[in-house]
Order: C-alpha cells, then structure tokens, then sequence
C-alpha cells in the first residue's frame, strides 16, 4: 500500500502540487488522469523518492518513506518506470535484466522468466537495447516491473508513441501485473483502457485533486472536461 498524504512539490520555477492526498490500496490499480503539465509526471517522482515533498508524507506499506532515495524505496518494494523508459541503451537486453534482478533472485531465471513472458525480448536477449524498437525497448523497461518482484509498480504514459498492437501487448501485461495482485499507480493516455484496468480513480487539475471514484462512477464529461484542464473552472 502506498499512501501519499498532503503532498505539495514542485520545482526552482514555483509549487505544481498542492496538498495532494492519494492512496494505493493493497492489491489495487489507480489511474491517474490530469491534462498536460497537471502534475501527473511530478506526484510520480515524489512517490519514487526522485523529488522530495516540500510538505506532507510518503508512506509504504506503513512505512514512512518520506525524503527517502529512490533506491530505499525501490528496496522496500515500489517500482518505477518512468517516460522515456530508463534502460541501458548501451547494454543487451541480457544484461539490462541481469542488473534489474534483485539480490538473491537467480539471474538466469529471471532472464527465462522475461522470455516467457515477453518472447520478442526472448529472442534478442543478446542484442543492445537501445538498438530496438521502442516498443521493443519499453518491453524491456516493463520487465523490471516483473522480476524485482515488486508490492507497488508506478507507470508514466508507458504506451505513448507505441503501436496499437504493442500497446494492446502492454495492457496485457499490466493485467497479468494486476492479478498478481501487484499495486499499479497508471498514468496513461489511452483513458478508456486505463479506466477498464482501474479500481479506482484520481484526477489531477493544475496541481490539485479535484476529483476521486471509482471508474463507473465517473463520466466521459468528466474526463473531457479534465484533459481540456477546466474541471475546476
Ligand atoms: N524538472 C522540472 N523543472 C521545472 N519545472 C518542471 C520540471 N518538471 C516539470 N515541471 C513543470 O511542472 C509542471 C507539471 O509537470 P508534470 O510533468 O508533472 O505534468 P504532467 O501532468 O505529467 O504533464 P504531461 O501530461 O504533459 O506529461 C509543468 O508546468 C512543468 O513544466
């Protein structure tokens, strides 16, 4: 369970989120929608430790992980994968994997798990990331998600600019995360496929929430209405 509670962050240029309140629920998936520069991108980073709050607490699992690096929070569990994916381009997808295994999970394992459940990546796992496709490419930026064996996974638009099929296989697989009973925090852009995957769902208005339900309970104005970034005017 993560639990965000009166976040406010922001940047040298001025605050973007104020006095946010989102909750993971164990086992749950949240979609969080919001037009562009609503703050989506920023609450990511405050729950991975990449940004620290100017106010308010991040709590893991009843830990408090507030002002924590990502790299303790990714200890205890969360996962982030970012926009712009955050591979090794440089390195094969063999041993971008090998590095993404935690300690104490058999390398070789994890390599065959990743094929199993991403056979393109199964086929050229001797090949340099950054030398594939981009959807290819955020594959392999999703098979962290898998195999770190995470309580919580947070995913920034992992779909943009991909192709409808390669999209179609990561909502696959974001399911299969889900039944796991994996936790997922969803920024998306595809919103009818982020609602059909969501338990519950939270809108972002210029750094504030303005709205939270569950997914039937919310209308196509509703969402119109919050990518045009008028939900509260
Ligand atoms: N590193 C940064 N330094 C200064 N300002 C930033 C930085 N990153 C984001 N911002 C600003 O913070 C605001 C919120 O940005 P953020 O990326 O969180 O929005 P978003 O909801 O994810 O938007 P989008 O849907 O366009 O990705 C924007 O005005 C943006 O310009």
């Amino acid at each position: 369970m993560l639990e965000l509670t009166n976040i406010s962050a922001g940047y040298d240029t001025g605050l973007v989120l104020r006095g946010v309140n989102l909750t993971v629920p164990p086992s749950s998936v949240v979609a969080l929608l919001g037009a562009n520069g609503a703050g989506k991108t920023t609450l990511l980073r405050v729950a991975s430790g990449q940004l620290r709050p100017t106010t308010g607490s991040v709590s893991l699992s009843g830990v408090d992980m507030t002002g924590k690096r990502s790299e303790q929070l990714a200890r205890r569990g969360l996962c982030h994968v970012p926009e712009g994916r955050g591979i090794f381009p440089s390195l094969t997808v063999a041993e971008n994997i090998r590095l993404q295994t935690p300690p104490g999970v058999d390398k070789r394992k994890a390599i065959r798990d990743v094929a199993e459940v991403f056979p393109r990546l199964g086929e050229r796992l001797d090949q340099r990331a950054g030398t594939m496709s981009g959807g290819e490419q955020q594959m392999l930026a999703l098979a962290r998600a898998y195999i770190s064996k995470p309580s919580v996974v947070l995913l920034d638009e992992v779909s943009m600019g991909l192709a409808p099929r390669i999209v179609d296989d990561i909502f696959v697989y974001l399911r299969r995360l889900a039944d796991a009973g994996i936790s997922l925090l969803v920024v998306e852009q595809y919103v009818a496929r982020a609602l059909e995957l969501a338990d519950y769902v939270y809108i972002l208005d210029r750094g504030r929430l303005s709205y939270v339900a569950e997914p039937f309970e919310i209308s196509e104005e509703t969402i119109a209405h919050s990518y045009l970034g008028g939900l509260a005017s």
